[in-house]
Order: C-alpha cells, then structure tokens, then sequence
C-alpha cells in the first residue's frame, strides 16, 4: 500500500492506494486530526450497482460498527436537491448524532453528494471516501469539492468539505465498464496537459497498458494524478487561483452536460467524455490564437482517442453555448474564464471574450454533420 498526505494543515489527510485494501477499512479509516477511530455510527451512501459488489465487503470490514445503507438511483441525476434531502432526511430517523460518519462508496456522483450532505448535517460530520470508479480514485475523492446539480448547471451548489481519509482498493477497478475506465483516464491526461509534460508522455507510452487495465500501469497513473491534485489543492484550498487549472476543458464540458441533462438524456454524455471534448476546444481556441502548435492539439486529440473517448463536440447553437458556460463559477464581473494550455504540460486562467475565436474553437470540433 502506499500512502500520500494532502497537506491541508488542521484539514490535512491521507490517501491510501492499494490492491484490496477495502478488506482493512477498520483500521484505515480513521479521523487524523482528532487522532480517533471511525465512529461507531456509519452512514454508507452508494447505489445499487457498486452495492452488488462492493457492500458486503465493506460490511464485513465494519462488522463492529452500526452501518446504515442508503441507496441512491445510479446515474448523475443523483445528484440532485431530492436525493440530498432524502438522505437527510434518513440520517435524522435514524438519530445519528453529529459524532457519525458519512462514508461514500462509489464513483464521483456518489462522493459528490455524499460529501455534500457530510457537510450539511448538523453543520458537518466526518467524511470518508471509498472512490470505486477510477474517476473518482483519481480525482474526485481528492480536494472536498461537495455538490449537487440544478437545471441550469452542474455543481451550483455544495461546499469545500474535506473528507478525513480516502481509502482507494485498485482491485475495485476490476468491475468498471470499459465506458468508465475511459472517462477516468480523460481526467488523467488532464493532469498531464495541465501540469506534467513527463506524465503526459508517460501516459501516450502506456496506452496499452492502462486500457489493459495492468494494475502497475494504473497505480501509477492514480498515485501520479492523486499527488498532481494533492499538490495544487494544498497550495489553493478555494480555488482562488491555480486550482482553477483542474478546471480545463470543463466550461465547455460542463455545458454539454448540463445541455443533455436539460433534455433528460443522462447516458450520452458522461462527465469524463464532456471534459475530453472540452479540452480539445480549450487546445484548439490556443492554437488558433497562435498559442499552442498543431502538434501539441495533436497528441492530445490522439491521446484522448486512443483511451477511446469522444473529441468531438455535439452541435448546440452558439447562444446556448454562451447561455451555458456564463453560469460557470469561474465567471467573474460577467467574463467568462477558460483554462487554456500553453504547452503539453502547462496552461493558465485566461479571460476570453472574442466570442468570434471561441465559436470558431468550438466549430472546429464539432461532429461533422
Ligand atoms: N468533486 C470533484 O472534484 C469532482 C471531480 C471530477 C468529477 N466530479 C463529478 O463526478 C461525477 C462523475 O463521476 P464518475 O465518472 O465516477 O461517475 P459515476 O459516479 O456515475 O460512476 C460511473 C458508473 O460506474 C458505476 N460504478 C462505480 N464504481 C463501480 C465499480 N467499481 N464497478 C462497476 N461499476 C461501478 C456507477 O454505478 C456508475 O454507473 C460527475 O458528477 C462529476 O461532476 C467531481
Ligand atoms: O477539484 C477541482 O478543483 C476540479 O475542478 C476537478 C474537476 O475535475 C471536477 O469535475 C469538479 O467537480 C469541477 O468543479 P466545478 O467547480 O467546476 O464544479
Ligand atoms: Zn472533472
């Protein structure tokens, strides 16, 4: 097993990365900053799919504990006002005291609105997150962004909430549909465009390996993109600057999410497959402003292909395009804020308004019709 800390100071907390590792969730679990054990009161928040597998074990791990299970629908729509006051309102039936803890097991949908109600119950309770989709290992366990959809957009409302300890078994990857593995390694070339040129090379090598789900390959690719995250979280809690990086390619992807989302068609685009086609417009935008080499907006396209996801964008009218993305918490005195790569391995918070240049961006990655 190997473990990373993110350095938050009183808020700081382990990651723990290991090949069946769920087995010792007793004693991995735990609350570092008051030094004490995971409480007796447990409220496990996860769905019916990662249940099948995944339940029972961790039942087992906790036998001393009292667990109570609450099940949410599988899919985004989960993250939702309903489902977050249902929870609620269980977790009050059930009398859970403020000293309970809210474990998630499950992808991101089931993190971010776990942590969300973590943060809400009783002002807060401790929060555990047992990521199971590589997304989630990778990226969304990591950071205590918390939140829930509304119609207009994704994420409007949630907290910056850390969880206590995060607890990734490898082997849950075992059970992940081909669809999401791909969707977690969209996060990953994130980290490599964005932060590590090295890494991004690392990953164009083992593109065989990682969707081969070689588990040397993997752990890797998690430890790497856990520390690159960890890294930027402790420098910037509250995204008051470069953790608005980790935000690449997700104005535009956000907005295709919330498009479909609005239309009630939550399966054709998932949230790693909108950031894959986000990034390529953020590269493209750069390359048309004489910022980015055709080169560089190559080996990300080819990269993003070769993990089998999605890089062209779906035909919206500019102004639902524009509609969208303003309501991004980016958006600050009315402009909106990209992230937008200088280099394979780099990129900066750019204001753009030419909207001209940004349609262009976005036709240029549009399916040909
Ligand atoms: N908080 C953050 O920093 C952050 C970061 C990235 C993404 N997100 C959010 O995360 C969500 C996407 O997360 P996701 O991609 O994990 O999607 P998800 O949670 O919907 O999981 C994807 C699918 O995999 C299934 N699943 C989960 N674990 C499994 C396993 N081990 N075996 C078999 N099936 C399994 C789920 O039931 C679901 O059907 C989005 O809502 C996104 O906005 C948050
Ligand atoms: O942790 C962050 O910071 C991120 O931006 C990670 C993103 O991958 C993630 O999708 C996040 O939920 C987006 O946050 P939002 O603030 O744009 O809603
Ligand atoms: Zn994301």
């Amino acid at each position: 097993m190997q473990t990373l800390l993110v350095g938050l100071n009183e808020r700081s907390y382990p990651i723990h990365i290991g090949a069946g590792i769920l087995d010792q969730a007793a004693t991995l679990l735990h609350n570092p900053h008051q030094h004490s054990a995971l409480p007796k009161q447990v409220f496990v928040l996860t769905n019916a799919t990662v249940a099948a597998h995944y339940l029972q074990p961790l039942q087992r791990a906790l036998a001393a504990h009292q667990i109570e299970v609450f099940e949410v629908p599988d899919g985004e729509h989960a993250k939702s006002m309903e489902w977050f006051e249902q929870a609620l309102e269980r977790l009050c039936s059930l009398g859970f005291n403020r000293d309970c803890a809210v474990v998630a097991l499950g992808g991101g949908v089931v993190g971010d609105l776990a942590g969300f109600i973590a943060a809400s119950y009783q002002r807060g309770v401790d929060f555990y997150q047992i990521p199971t989709t590589l997304l989630a290992q990778v990226d969304s366990s990591v950071g205590g962004k918390t939140a829930i959809n509304l119609q207009g957009g994704k994420n409007l409302v949630g907290a910056f909430y850390q969880p206590q300890t995060v607890l990734i078994d490898t082997q849950c990857l075992t059970t992940l549909a081909n669809r999401e593995l791909s969707c977690g390694l969209a996060e990953v070339v994130k980290y490599g465009i964005i932060a590590d040129a090295d890494f991004f090379s690392w990953l164009e090598q083992n593109q065989a390996a990682l969707l081969a789900r070689d588990t040397t390959a993997l752990t890797y690719a998690i430890r790497r993109s856990c520390e690159i995250k960890a890294e930027i979280v402790a420098e910037d809690e509250r995204e008051q600057g470069r953790r608005a990086l980790l935000n690449l390619g997700h104005t535009f992807g956000h907005a295709i999410e919330t498009a479909f989302h609005q239309r009630n068609d939550h399966h054709s685009w998932h949230h790693g497959e909108a950031v894959a086609v986000g990034m390529v417009i953020a590269a493209r935008l750069m390359q048309l402003k004489g910022e980015l080499p055709q080169q560089a907006v190559e080996r990300i396209e080819q990269l993003l292909q070769a993990f089998k996801l999605p890089t062209r964008a779906p035909k919206l009218d500019l102004a639902q395009w524009q509609q969208l993305m303003q309501r991004d918490k980016k958006v600050k005195a009315g402009q909106i804020r990209f992230i937008l790569p200088t280099a394979i391995g780099q990129a900066e918070v750019r204001s753009e308004s030419d909207w001209s240049l940004i349609a262009q961006a976005i036709h240029a990655s549009e399916v040909e019709s």
